[in-house]
């Protein structure tokens, strides 16, 4: 027996970045949105822990270290199982590009061996567990459109009324999200608590895409930019090829570009192929958080 489980990427429609707290996380007032790019993460009862990828991906490790296994041994140590799995992932999401590839397949592991194993996990206990692996986790479980606080931990679900169209134009070299914050504290030694403006939730509420480019914030944009400038480039060809907005996925260094609709997405994505960005992808948002898609 087995279980499939697909997450989805996530963006930062708003990303404001408070000082570094004294635990090393800094405090966000972010609003996450869950995008069409996936992971599919599939589990089978196994001797010992174990991790594959379904094709060869640069960057992902196939040992403890991958995220995936941690979430399996959290989950075995919260319920006091002696279990282990074998983990497939077949990655859709771009590694290290700020889009929380790894989180997503953190959250779908805890949702496919909950199932594989017949453990009903409280959902408070599942977002637990997620926290402690990492800042986005809780949201990859939750998914759609959702306000996160703390240092990105605590998923609060928005009202979003809009069918959002979005360019993706991933970068072959991920870069580091510690890095990026290190970075930020480097660049904005002044900075202070964030808040989301008024005028984001009526964007949302509204489904209103321009109102949504004037709300969209990236406080890790500069700093990603500014250990990447060559990035400058790819956002201005988004702007080129006709994009409402352009901005930095997170910590990067992944490029999105907000489009008025389908076609304007394709319109878009061609006019940035034909600029030279060999790999170019339409999402479309909100989508779901991890869910099972198969047993087998
Ligand atoms: C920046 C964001 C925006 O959503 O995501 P990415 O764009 O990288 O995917 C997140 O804050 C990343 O979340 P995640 O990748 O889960 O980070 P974690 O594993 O919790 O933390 C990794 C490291 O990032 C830094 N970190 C993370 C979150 C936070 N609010 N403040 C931080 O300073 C800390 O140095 C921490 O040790
Ligand atoms: N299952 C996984 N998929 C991707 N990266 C992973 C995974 N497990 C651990 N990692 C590590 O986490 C780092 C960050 O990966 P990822 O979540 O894709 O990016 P980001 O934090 O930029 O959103 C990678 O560089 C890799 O070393």
């Amino acid at each position: 027996m087995s279980v499939t489980v697909r997450a989805p990427a996530k963006i930062n429609l708003f990303l404001g970045v408070g000082p570094r707290r004294a635990d090393g996380f800094h405090p966000l007032a972010t609003v996450y949105q869950a995008v069409g790019l996936y992971d599919d993460v599939t589990v089978a009862d196994a001797e010992e822990w174990s991790v594959e990828l379904t094709e060869p991906v640069a960057g992902v490790p196939l040992d403890a270290d991958n995220i995936a296994v941690k979430a399996g041994r959290a989950l075995t140590a919260h319920h006091g199982l002696d279990k282990r799995a074998r983990i497939v992932i077949h990655k859709g999401i771009p590694v290290a590009g700020g889009m929380a590839g790894g989180s997503a397949d953190a959250a779908a592991t805890l949702v496919a061996l909950d199932r594989l194993w017949g453990l009903r996990t409280a959902d408070e206990d599942l977002l637990a567990l997620a926290a402690e692996l990492g800042s986005d986790v809780p949201f990859a479980l939750v998914g759609g459109t959702a306000e996160g606080s703390g240092h990105g931990e605590i998923v609060t679900p928005l009202v979003d009324r809009g069918q959002w169209w979005w360019v993706v134009v991933p970068h072959g070299e991920g870069l580091s999200t510690p890095k990026v914050y290190a970075e930020f504290d480097r660049l904005s030694p002044a900075a202070t608590q964030p808040s989301i403006p008024e005028r984001l939730y009526g964007a949302l509420r509204d489904g209103d895409t321009d109102g949504l480019a004037i709300a969209l914030r990236n406080d890790l944009e500069d700093p990603a930019l500014s250990l990447r400038p060559e990035l400058e480039t790819t956002l201005e060809h988004g702007y080129r090829a006709g994009a409402t907005m352009a901005l930095l996925s997170g910590s990067g260094p992944t490029c999105l570009f907000l489009c008025g609709t389908g076609d304007e997405a394709r319109e878009v994505a061609a006019g940035l192929h034909a600029l030279g960005h060999d790999e170019v992808r339409i999402a479309a948002a909100p989508v779901a958080g991890a869910h099972v898609v198969s047993y087998a």
